[in-house]
């Protein structure tokens, strides 16, 4: 390495300074969503940027997806996945693999990883953490229909996260709830899990890792890619028909953890290698950025 490349590595670090300053002490919310789960070792990388963001002093939480290992066990098991308005069905032969997958194998597989690169992490069950009550699904025509053990979070419980919080360790965060009225799981789409913690915590950031390299106005086509839109031009995106599918309820929650005090969302791709810290760090960012 000459000693220039050297130098361009310290002006990395330089570069990254005032947002080092300015996030010390901060929280941000992380979601990882299931798409960016596919390859363990690009999931370990994103690992490994989280223990640096939590040596840097930043407080990571991390609330995590799975929907593409949840209709692979499904799948398995002979079960069809089958979603209304972006929500699973989720029977009660579902919910039984939904929490296994979540709580079993990808809750504890993330923690593991973070312990790996020397950080500290816990996993708690998002039934420790969110309070839900049973909500309906929206069909094509609109008409809302009975889709199971499916919920929206009504509330949070924080003591186990102020307990992480207190040790310097990063909480990770399936998404699941404890049903209000009977304590029985429910299944919660892990944006609005992610979101519904950002709004109560206030988080300085909430950053969704995906398998995009952001909202583009033609998802087939990264040179589109919208570097920064606001909550008004969001909303335009989403009647004209730019933003489906999952970047639906991406973009709705991230409209809404705005709305109630979070002070950034950014959308980055999970599998690019250290995605999370360019679109932090540097001045320019990688993703898109979600703003008032
Ligand atoms: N305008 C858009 N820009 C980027 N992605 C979009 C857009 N509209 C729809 N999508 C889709 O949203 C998907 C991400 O949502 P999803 O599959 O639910 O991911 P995750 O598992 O990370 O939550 C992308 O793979 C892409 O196909
Ligand atoms: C109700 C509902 O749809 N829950 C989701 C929970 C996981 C999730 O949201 O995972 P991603 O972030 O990978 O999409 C599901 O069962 O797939």
């Amino acid at each position: 390495m000459s000693l220039q490349q050297t130098i361009d590595k310290a002006d990395a670090l330089i570069e990254a300074l005032p947002y080092l300053q300015a996030f010390r002490g901060k929280t941000f919310l992380i979601k990882m969503g299931g798409s960016a789960m596919e390859d363990p070792d690009l999931v370990a990388k994103v690992m490994r940027d989280i223990v640096f963001l939590e040596v840097a002093g930043i407080n990571p939480i991390v609330v995590h997806g799975g929907g593409k290992a949840i209709s692979a066990a499904m799948k398995d098991a002979g079960l069809e996945a089958k979603f209304v308005g972006g929500f699973r069905v989720t029977t009660d032969e579902a919910i039984d693999i939904v929490s296994r997958v979540l709580s079993e194998e990808l809750n504890p597989g993330l923690v593991r990883m973070i312990r790996d690169f020397g950080g500290k992490a816990v996993g708690i069950a998002g039934t420790d953490v969110f309070i839900g009550e049973k909500t309906k699904g929206i069909d094509p025509e609109g008409k809302r229909v009975d889709i199971g053990r499916v919920g929206e979070v009504v509330g949070c419980h924080l003591e186990h996260m102020d307990a992480a919080h207190n040790a310097g360790i990063v909480p990770v965060i399936s998404p699941l709830a404890a049903e209000l009225a009977t304590g029985k799981p429910l299944n919660i789409n892990a944006d609005l899990a992610a979101a519904a913690l950002a709004k109560e915590l206030r988080v300085a950031k909430l950053v969704y890792l995906s398998d995009v390299p952001g909202l583009m106005k033609d998802p087939s086509d990264p040179s589109t890619l919208i570097k920064s839109v606001n909550r008004k031009e969001a909303d335009e995106l989403i009647a004209d028909g730019t933003i489906s599918g999952g970047m639906i309820p991406k973009i709705r929650s991230a409209v809404d953890a705005l709305n109630a005090g979070v002070r950034k969302v950014h959308f980055v791709d999970g599998r690019l290698p250290h995605a999370l810290l360019l679109e932090i760090f540097t001045d320019g960012g990688i993703g898109t950025e979600v703003v008032r």
